[in-house]
């Protein structure tokens, strides 16, 4: 387990899908709920439960007597701007700021909430079940005991990259940021396929659930690439060939997940402000 003491007092600023999800892995990882300093002005009732059970302290302004070892910012981007000025007065001599938000660049960033360490990540709601992956880039006044520090926290929900190359993060957006919905996208556009094959609602579900739930394990597990996963399944002239057929051609699914990825960066580039 990460040894997460060092970062607390952690200020999350936004306990909604994302930083739930990330407080949740934090909490299961060891971080002590005592230190940790929620500020949102109206949580989801599941969080408000855990917020409760757990003792964490909840506010829903910044505190003015508390300096910060991490500042974690999961509130919209449409709201960031408006909040990072007055979370200027938690920063001290050794606080890195973590921002989730999508598109908010790191100028942007320091922008709003003075000179300060920061790190732009992309996370994803996987790391409520410890299976997320998350991409950060640094601005120059992160230290090397901040970058671990960080890295050991979003190590404590999935894996992390870092990248040196701030542009990267809109494409990061587009993959791993959104990249959950689109699975689940598949899951339910299998189960409709199955409806309309016949199948009875709740086996419909019941099957395109754990299709997807048993082949994302397998792949977890397996040591095999993905096309060779997908070959394992393939028997010449049989069943998978002929749907690969459609998904494998011109106008199957390559040419939609170029777009779907390409207006999700684009979207993200947007919502820099
Ligand atoms: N959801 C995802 O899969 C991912 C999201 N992100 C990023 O995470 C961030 C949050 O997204 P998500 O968790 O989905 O959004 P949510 O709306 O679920 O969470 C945002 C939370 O912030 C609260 N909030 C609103 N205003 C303030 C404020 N002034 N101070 C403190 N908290 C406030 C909201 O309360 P209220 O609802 O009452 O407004 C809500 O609880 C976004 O920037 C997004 O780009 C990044 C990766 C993946
Ligand atoms: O949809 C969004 O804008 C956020 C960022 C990545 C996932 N959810």
């Amino acid at each position: 387990m990460t040894d997460l003491r060092a970062a607390t007092p952690l200020v999350l600023v936004g306990a909604g899908k994302m930083g739930g999800a990330m407080l949740a892995g934090w909490l299961e990882n060891g971080l002590d709920p005592k230190g940790v300093v929620l500020i949102d002005p109206g949580p989801p009732p599941e969080m408000a439960a855990l917020i409760a059970a757990r003792g964490m302290t909840h506010v829903t302004a910044p505190p003015s007597d508390l300096k910060a070892a991490v500042i974690v910012l999961a509130v919209k981007p449409q709201v960031a701007d408006a909040v990072l000025p007055g979370l200027a007065g938690l920063v001290g001599p050794g606080t890195v700021v973590v921002s989730v938000a999508a598109g908010k660049t790191l100028e942007r960033l320091e922008a709003g909430i003075g000179p300060a360490a920061i790190v732009r990540s992309m996370p994803n709601t996987p790391a409520q079940v410890g299976r997320g992956i998350t991409v950060a880039v640094a601005n120059s006044r992160v230290t090397t005991p901040q970058k671990v520090l960080v890295t050991a926290l979003l190590a404590a929900v999935g894996k992390v990259e870092w990248v040196a190359e701030e542009a990267l993060i809109d494409a990061v957006t587009a993959v791993s940021g959104s990249g959950p919905a689109y699975v689940f996208h598949l899951v339910e556009a299998l189960a409709e396929a199955g409806r309309r094959a016949g199948l009875p609602d709740a086996l419909a579900e019941k099957l395109a659930r754990a299709t997807v739930e048993g082949a994302g394990e397998l792949l977890y597990q397996s040591p095999l690439d993905p096309a060779t996963l997908r070959k394992n399944v393939t028997s010449p002239n049989g069943t998978t060939a002929a749907a690969l057929a459609v998904l494998m051609g011109e106008t199957g699914l390559q040419p939609i997940m170029d777009a779907a990825v390409a207006a999700a960066a684009r979207r993200s580039r947007e919502l820099a402000g």
